[in-house]
């Protein structure tokens, strides 16, 4: 997951490739608590892992459930209906398929078992209206207080004096959230007892797909609702939930939405975009919005647990959609207007307004950063694509969907009329909420330009903390990062392994065409064995500034260190990467410092590894060192023409990598 401030995505070209999705929110959390009301224990397998799903796995355990992780499997142990624990405090984040159905089984558990529950989230999330639900709780009889604003979370929710009435059908608004009646068919079960249960549906019924989600995992755990329409619902007497002992999460459909659409606009000339996890017979509403794909042009290709999706029509083409049905996959087809002929006009999305954030005005004042001309009203929005594309920072609300579908517009480059613009993902950990590795899985399925892909090089002699700084700003950016020093490393410790001799250049050449190396992390591997301390030993540097002198060693190496520049940028490190190998960076830096400092710096480094050493001469081998380094005819150690020249000498490493970042900055185009 890209834990950083901002994310930027450069301008994208293709896609092809296999995703493999992650389990579905709705499905998580309601399956989780479905088995933590019921007796005995429950596998639940391919669980998603986010932040939804997490808070809810905590509120469970602190209400005395059993959970347990084993291996990618989650054990349940469910309460069997019967509170363990009479009081607890919880902390439900922005996750309303946590806090509506938790409030309902909890009200009610209250009321008639003694107990004393608390309910918060974060700051949104007490803007995010629960009155409904609480009405139609106290119809029941639950006491229930609102500990803010009215209307809204946190709330308590308090033992009952009387027993709960449910001989009259309760009634719940269904237009502003199905989540309401989610929660309440979830929750009334536990009160079945004296008679079967009748919830009663005010207004038209929101998001009808995901009540259907409900209802088949209700009927998973037991419990047959009787359904009249969509207006009544009967919950029949004794209803007992029953722990179907393992249970599969199926890949989540309004996450497929970002893949579907890629493939629409970006799979051509001969490939596809490959979704596994959800397929034709998804039981989510969301899988609906294949069709509106197809609608738009996309070709999409389907069977059991996978999508196969390519381009069809280009440029795709604007729909009118009534969208109560994919409230949240729609959020995607507003951005796939960005590359359609026309003007797309999205419905019926009230529920937009009380989502994460205000959906509507958000996605209004994003997509007209890019450019693109927007028409909001209180529950629809009207999508033309941009005349002419704005490089734009998006903000996204602590919204996930936000960052994902907006990283679509990437590929700007594809679109009629043609952006050429990178797009900034502000706050990109936000996807935490259901996909956290969103955009590795993105990355991993898209193509650039080469020259479109950022480089930033920072060069310098030994010691002088290039490979640290660079290290730094490939995290801080969410680049790749290549330490090229590592790659004539690692020819010189495999050239002393196989015995050629450092004036042996065409068996070095040799060596150096043929490493296997493989970077994991911090960890470098070469022929399968991890060798990352091995590389870093003096005599291994020292033979590798030998070793490099050498053309045609430099030459074996090149095409390596080129394939290094991948979406969505790269920090490159070395002696010449802002000279030879990518001499059109966007940004060179070349760092120095004293020798003096140099040397004091390599020796706490090596005295903090344990390796014995003596200042005076690790002074004297990089002295020598900097002198073959910049003395040798190839690719000498010298800073580009174009290069910030730059002493770090009485710097600290935090302060140079604000520097370099500052740097950076002034060259974007946000
Ligand atoms: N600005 C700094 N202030 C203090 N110490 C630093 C600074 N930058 C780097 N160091 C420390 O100096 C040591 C050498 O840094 P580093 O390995 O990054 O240098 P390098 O130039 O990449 O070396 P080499 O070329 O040998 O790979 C490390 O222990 C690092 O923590
Ligand atoms: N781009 C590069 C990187 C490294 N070298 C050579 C010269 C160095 O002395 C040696 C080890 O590099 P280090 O790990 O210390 O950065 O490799 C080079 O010629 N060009």
């Amino acid at each position: 997951m890209f834990s950083i401030p901002f994310l930027t995505v450069p301008p994208l070209r293709a896609a092809r490739g296999t995703v493999r999705l992650p389990g579905s929110k709705s499905i998580s959390n309601r399956v989780l608590l479905l088995a933590g009301l019921s007796e005995g224990t429950t596998v639940v397998r391919d669980l998603l892992d986010s932040d939804d799903t997490r808070v809810m796995l905590d509120a469970l355990r602190a209400l005395g459930c059993g959970v347990a992780a084993q291996g990618p499997d989650w054990h349940i142990t469910g309460l069997g209906g019967q509170l363990s624990t009479k009081t607890a405090d919880l902390f439900l984040g922005n996750a309303g398929t946590a806090m509506r159905p938790l409030t309902a089984a909890l009200a009610v558990l209250a009321a008639t078992q003694q107990g004393t529950f608390e309910l918060k989230g974060i700051p949104r999330m007490h803007e995010r209206p629960i009155g409904d639900l609480v009405d139609a709780l106290r119809q029941l009889g639950c006491p229930i207080d609102y500990l803010g604003n009215e209307g809204y979370p946190p709330l308590r929710l308090r033992p009952g004096s009387a027993p709960l009435d449910t001989s009259a059908p309760i009634r719940v608004r269904g237009d502003v959230s199905s989540q309401f009646l989610t929660a309440l068919l979830l929750g009334l079960p536990l009160v079945s007892d004296a008679g079967p249960v009748t919830i009663e549906v005010e207004g038209e019924l929101t998001s009808k797909p995901y009540i259907e989600i409900t209802l088949n995992l209700l009927a998973r755990f037991g419990i047959l609702v009787r359904r009249d329409g969509w207006a009544r619902f009967t919950i029949p007497q004794g209803s007992r939930y029953r722990s179907p002992g393992d249970i599969h999460v199926e890949g989540d459909a309004s996450s497929a939405s970002y893949f579907v659409a890629l493939g629409a606009i970006a799979a051509h000339g001969g490939r596809a975009v490959r979704i596994e996890g959800v397929g034709d017979d998804s039981i989510q509403g969301d899988i609906r919005f294949v069709d509106a794909a197809r609608a738009m042009g996309a070709d999409v290709t389907s069977g059991p647990g996978w999508l196969e999706v390519r381009r069809g029509a280009w440029p795709l083409k604007a729909i009118d959609l009534d969208c109560n049905h994919i409230p949240d996959a729609a959020m995607t087809l507003a951005v796939m207007a960005l590359f359609a002929e026309g003007t797309t006009r999205l419905t019926n999305i009230a529920s937009w307004r009380v989502k994460e954030t205000d959906r509507i005005a958000a996605m209004a004042t994003e997509l007209r950063k890019l450019g693109a001309r927007v028409v909001e009203g209180a529950d629809f929005i009207e999508v033309a694509a941009p005349e002419r594309w704005s490089a734009a920072s998006i903000h996204t609300y602590d919204d996930h969907r936000i960052a994902m579908c907006f990283s679509l517009a990437a590929f700007n480059p594809l679109a009629r009329p043609a952006g050429h613009v990178p797009v900034r993902i502000l706050d990109p950990r936000c996807v935490g909420k259901t996909f956290p590795d969103y955009f590795e899985a993105l990355f991993d399925v898209v193509e650039a330009d080469s020259a479109d892909v950022p480089v930033l090089t920072i060069d310098g002699p030994t010691a002088s903390g290039k490979g640290t700084l660079a290290s730094a700003v490939a995290i801080a950016l969410g680049y790749h990062f290549l330490d090229s020093g590592a790659l004539y490393r690692a020819t010189a410790l495999a050239a002393m392994q196989a015995g050629v001799t450092d004036t042996d250049e065409a068996g070095l050449a040799r060596v150096a065409a043929g490493l296997q190396l493989k970077f994991t992390g911090h960890q470098i591997w070469l022929a399968g064995v991890e060798v990352s301390d091995d590389l870093r030993q003096e005599h291994v540097g020292a033979m590798a500034s030998r070793v490099s002198t050498f053309p045609s060693v430099r030459d074996a190496l090149k095409a390596l260190q080129l394939s290094h520049r991948r979406v969505p940028g790269l920090v490159a490190d070395g002696r010449d990467m802002g000279t030879v190998i990518f001499p059109g960076a966007d940004l060179k830096v070349f760092v120095t410092a004293s020798a003096a400092v140099r040397a004091e710096r390599r020796h706490k480094q090596l005295i903090s590894k344990g390796i014995p050493a003596n200042i005076d001469s690790l002074r004297a081998d990089l002295e020598a060192r900097d002198l073959r380094d910049q003395s040798r005819t190839v690719a000498p150690l010298k800073p580009a023409e174009d290069a910030k020249l730059f002493d770090n000498s009485q710097l600290t490493v935090d302060q140079c990598v604000a520097q370099v970042l500052e740097w950076w900055e002034a060259k974007q185009a946000f």
